[in-house]
């Protein structure tokens, strides 16, 4: 059958520049200069054009590699293949051209015909005046392709375009490569990135993704039933405790009274959040709610954000209620580093014949972490001591670790609202408390011991604590337990050298999410395009338009689905084979120029065709359901 395609422009070759820019002529001593190569481009270079002996010689003439072959305008001039099955097509390895000579013109007459769509060329490169340098380059120059894709590119391009060109006209002009839809987008290789593996913030790829799904299901777990929870407390639902209240276990107290945390679900918003109940506590005064309003404004990574405080009697009880950020699978500084772990499970194991009885390691943070936590501890209290407060709440069994070597303080606001109207000592008073709390924490934290910082206990703390830690530790907690006068910003003081490091890992920690995150960009593509496919399926609005049916060019798209997901074996059993689904979605994402073979239902025909065509097909019936949609609606796909 004859091409119906029309006469296309063909893309310019690239101009090969055998001259120097006009401007800046290469000197003798330029000319003489040695070119250094990085070893890969040496190596191929002399395995391909450097002869034996001429290392380090330049050549003023500028070397311009082949350019690729231009597959996609091949593709295209083969597009209208049909090929009857009854004819023996079989696709080779080699491509289609042999098949293409096989079935001359005109045998398919009686197939259906895939007339060449010429939008398929959206990006084809131009030239203009200015343009040698972008030609070369591959970059497009269509104007049209800025306005579509909304990049921000003024409305008046072209004429800024002549106006830049005729002031600026040596000048190299950088432009916005159009998107191809590359397969995968290449980012930064793991050799560039300090320690892929495993930052001080940041654990390893797998690790990570592990604790992730970890988190997210246990938001999604649900207390079991018979707890007497109340189904609903002040707008919040799904009540689940965070802690065991088992019978036997002795329950300890927050200042005077008992406390429990659950998780609980914000009908406002759906987002769970920690709430801190605080039993049998009547308030009588409204105003002692004013200081949540003040910590709600803190906000700094090493601090649980408060929420709102509440009193509520759904527990049978006159209890108060103080809301929080929660984050799934936090533990407090004591079930991690000094709640004694049970047992291994075999204490005793054989090697070689002789009874090994492996050695009881003492459970200590280990000192650069210790570090970390108290330099995200201090700036903490700088934040709330700055904000004229005091934190209060400086114990292992009130700090979250909430990820690797990262720590919040939790509870915040609570002693201020429980303890509102009744005689206190001023703010300067527990400020000084903070402190002293902050040395003792970093006692129980190196020897394992609540109460390491007690007189009675400080000379023997001291003593083990010199067997894990350096001096250093050693004088920081004996300076915040000392009763000299101190201050936050004394205290950070000391810290100083240390900051510097903890502000590299974080900056690293910032760079390897973002490359983590690079990764998953391309399942937002697919689910995307599994959407739009979606979308346009099936519809009942399609059943009667001739574009859909066998003669139809959307055809196309109905047989695409059947070649993804709704393949056979050869006995008719049905093939789930995920790794297809998303090669496939993958290549017609990047709408690459290989070409598939689809076969109709009753395989009676069946219809050779890239990606690409596929790509721009679905594309346009996507973009007809989209003008009868409403403009907001419309947006959001663009
Ligand atoms: N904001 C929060 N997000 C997630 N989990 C939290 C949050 N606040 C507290 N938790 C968890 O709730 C549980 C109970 O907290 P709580 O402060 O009562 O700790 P605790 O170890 O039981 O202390 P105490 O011994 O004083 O009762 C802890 O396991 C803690 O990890």
């Amino acid at each position: 059958m004859p091409s119906s395609n029309p006469p296309r422009r063909q893309p310019s070759s690239p101009v090969v520049r055998t001259q120097s820019p006009a401007v800046g002529t290469l000197t003798p001593q330029a000319v003489n200069a040695p070119v250094f190569v990085p070893k890969f481009a040496a190596a191929a270079q002399a395995a391909t054009t450097v002869p034996s002996g001429t290392f380090g010689t330049a050549s003023t003439e500028a070397k311009v590699p082949s350019p690729p072959p231009q597959t996609t305008e091949t593709a295209h001039s083969e597009i209208p293949t049909f090929v009857p099955e009854q004819q023996g097509y079989s696709v080779d390895q080699n491509g289609y051209e042999e098949q293409a000579e096989a079935y001359p013109e005109g045998e398919y007459a009686g197939s259906q015909e895939y007339t060449y769509q010429p939008e398929y060329d959206d990006y084809e490169y131009q030239v203009d005046q200015a343009g040698n340098a972008m030609q070369t380059m591959g970059l497009s120059t269509d104007p049209n392709y800025y306005h579509e894709s909304g990049m921000g590119y003024p409305h008046d391009y072209e004429s800024n375009m002549l106006v830049d060109s005729a002031y600026y006209h040596q000048a190299p002009v950088f432009m916005r490569q159009p998107l191809n839809y590359l397969l995968y987008t290449p980012y930064m290789p793991p050799e560039l990135i300090r320690n892929p593996i495993n930052t001080h913030f940041v654990p390893p790829s797998a690790e990570l993704r592990q604790i992730l799904q970890e988190r997210s299901e246990t938001t999604r777990g649900v207390a079991p039933l018979g707890l007497g929870l109340p189904e609903e407390l002040q707008g919040y639902h799904t009540l689940v405790p965070l802690e065991p209240s088992l019978p036997g276990i002795e329950r300890k107290k927050f200042g005077n009274w008992y406390s429990t945390v659950y998780r609980a679900i914000r009908m406002s918003d759906g987002i769970p959040h920690a709430l801190r109940r605080i039993e049998n506590f009547r308030l009588t005064n409204q105003a002692a709610f004013a200081p949540v309003e003040i910590w709600s404004q803190i906000q700094h990574p090493a601090i649980v954000p408060i929420r709102e405080a509440f009193t509520t009697k759904a527990f049978d009880d006159n209890s108060l209620v103080v809301s929080y950020a929660y984050y799934p699978n936090a533990r407090t500084l004591f079930d991690v580093h000094m709640k004694p772990k049970p047992p291994p499970p075999f204490p005793q194991t054989t090697y070689y014949g002789r009874h090994h009885q492996p050695q009881q390691q003492q459970q200590t943070v280990p000192e650069r972490t210790l570090w970390s936590y108290i330099i995200q501890i201090a700036s903490a209290i700088k934040k709330v001591h700055e904000r004229g407060l005091a934190v209060r709440m400086i114990d292992v069994t009130k700090i979250l670790v909430t990820g690797q070597n990262r720590v919040k303080i939790s509870s915040c606001g609570i002693f201020d609202i429980l303890m509102f109207g009744a005689p206190q000592q001023d703010i300067a008073y527990f400020q000084q408390e903070d402190l002293q709390k902050f040395g003792k924490l970093v006692f129980a934290l190196c020897t394992n011991n609540m109460s390491a910082a007690n007189q009675a206990n400080l000379q023997k703390s001291v003593d083990s604590m010199k067997k894990f830690y350096s001096l250093d530790v050693q004088a920081f907690a004996l300076y915040l337990c000392s009763k000299i006068p101190k201050t936050i910003d004394s205290v950070l003081e000391m810290l100083r050298p240390r900051i510097l490091q903890e502000h590299d890992e974080a900056l690293m920690a910032t760079d390897r999410l973002e490359h983590e995150l690079m990764g998953e960009l391309e399942n937002a593509r697919l689910v995307r395009l599994m959407c739009k496919l979606g979308f346009i399926n099936e519809r009942p609005e399609f059943a009667r338009d001739p574009r859909w049916s066998e003669t139809g060019d959307r055809y196309i798209v109905k047989l695409f689905r059947d070649y993804v997901f709704h393949q056979v074996d050869e006995n008719g059993n049905p093939v789930l084979d995920l790794s297809h689904v998303l090669t496939c979605l993958n290549k017609l994402d990047a709408g690459t120029d290989e070409r598939i073979m689809l076969v109709a239902r009753d395989e009676q025909s069946c219809l050779v065709v890239s990606y690409k065509d596929i790509k721009q097909c679905i594309a346009n019936a996507f973009d007809d359901l989209l003008k009868s949609t409403t403009a907001i609606q419309s947006s959001r796909y663009k």
